[in-house]
């Protein structure tokens, strides 16, 4: 699919704010700190095994995993590049323990948004040169503009998202983001250093062929994931699917929005409530798969409807083509009763 004189990311940008009578601006600011966030990450990554960007910190983030010296290098540049332009009033990351509240000066400033980012996701690839991400999701503050941001801006459920999206740092570099109106994802020409319109609209097959699970973990599954695992195997109609785990939520999910497919990272004897974090892994994968046309749920419940309690919490989380998840959920149901 070859578009002629592609529309680049800032005019999208703009012209979707056109849209909105009485826009003050404040959104469009803030995709385009994180566009530019995401060329500084993307610079980085590309060169990741000639810089001193590989391997560990030597440290512990809040959630007990080894901090990568890119998950603090993206974390810092997102966190500033967020900051410095004030467009936000707070922010939370899966590396800081607790939200920043971002000041205009001394006073609080008088954003009317708050950002939950994953700043690199997939830390696990980081080192093998595969597919890694950043997360993002944006919500309109609950407590009033002007005043200390609190943790209940944060602790919404994802049905108030206003925007959500990712960057996929891959064979090329793509974001990806909706702000409630469809999906679109928009390619970087490396040499222009331009994020250009190629994915307009994007729209997840009703139904696909692949499922993404780490299978490794398959006995500690609950008995209802078990049963679709070997659903997925059998030889049956269209079936057996074709298995594929990046473990880069950010690639899987990605491939499976174009291709059609289901991710599951579900709970397990280990993790009662799965590894990925619902506020800024969850929700805005499950806006992004709504608005194309999927849905996600945690097994049992729509991501969306969950109402988080604490900034880290995890959540089991099945994402992708309509079909499957429900077929996903018929088979946690049956196994309970
Ligand atoms: O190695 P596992 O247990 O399969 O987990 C892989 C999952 O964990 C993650 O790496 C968690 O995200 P972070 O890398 O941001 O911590 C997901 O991207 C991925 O889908
Ligand atoms: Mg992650
Ligand atoms: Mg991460």
């Amino acid at each position: 699919m070859k578009i002629i004189n592609p529309q680049t990311l800032g005019e999208f940008i703009i012209e979707k704010q056109s849209e909105f009578q009485y826009s003050s601006g404040e959104l469009s600011r803030l995709l385009s700190a994180i566009k530019l966030a995401s060329k500084v990450v993307n610079q980085e990554v590309n060169k990741a095994g000639l810089v001193d960007i590989i391997g560990a910190m030597g440290n512990k983030n809040v959630q007990g995993e080894e901090q990568q010296k890119l998950d603090v290098f993206a974390n810092e540049v997102f966190i500033a590049a967020l900051n410095n332009r004030e467009v936000v009033c707070g922010i939370a990351s899966e590396e800081n323990k607790d939200f920043i509240e971002v000041k205009a000066g001394k006073n609080a400033n008088e954003s009317k948004y708050v950002v939950l980012i994953d700043p690199l996701d997939g830390s696990s690839n980081i080192d093998v040169n595969v597919n890694v991400g950043t997360i993002f999701s944006i919500y309109r503050r609950v407590t009033s503009e002007g005043t200390p941001v609190e943790l209940k801006d944060f602790l919404q459920p994802g049905n108030k998202q206003v925007a959500a999206g990712y960057v996929v740092y891959g064979s090329s570099t793509m974001i990806v983001y909706t702000t409630g109106y469809g999906v679109n994802g928009f390619t970087l020409d490396p040499a222009l250093g331009v994020y250009y319109l190629s994915h307009p609209d994007i729209k997840i097959p009703e139904k696909g062929n692949i499922y993404s699970i780490n299978e490794g973990n398959y006995i500690k599954f609950p008995l209802g994931i078990k049963k679709y695992i070997k659903y997925c195997q059998e030889e049956e109609g269209e079936r057996p699917y074709t298995s594929r785990y990046i473990g880069s939520l950010v690639a899987d999910f990605h491939r499976n929005m174009l291709k059609g497919g289901i991710y599951l990272y579900p709970s397990y004897s280990h993790a009662p409530k799965g590894k990925l974090r619902l506020l800024y892994e969850c929700n805005p994968m499950a806006f992004l798969a709504e608005q194309a046309g999927g849905s996600a749920s945690d097994g049992f419940t729509r991501i969306l409807d969950l109402n988080p309690i604490e900034l880290h919490q995890r959540s089991p989380f099945i994402c992708g083509s309509k079909e499957m998840v429900i077929k996903v959920e018929e088979f946690m149901k049956n196994a309970n009763e």
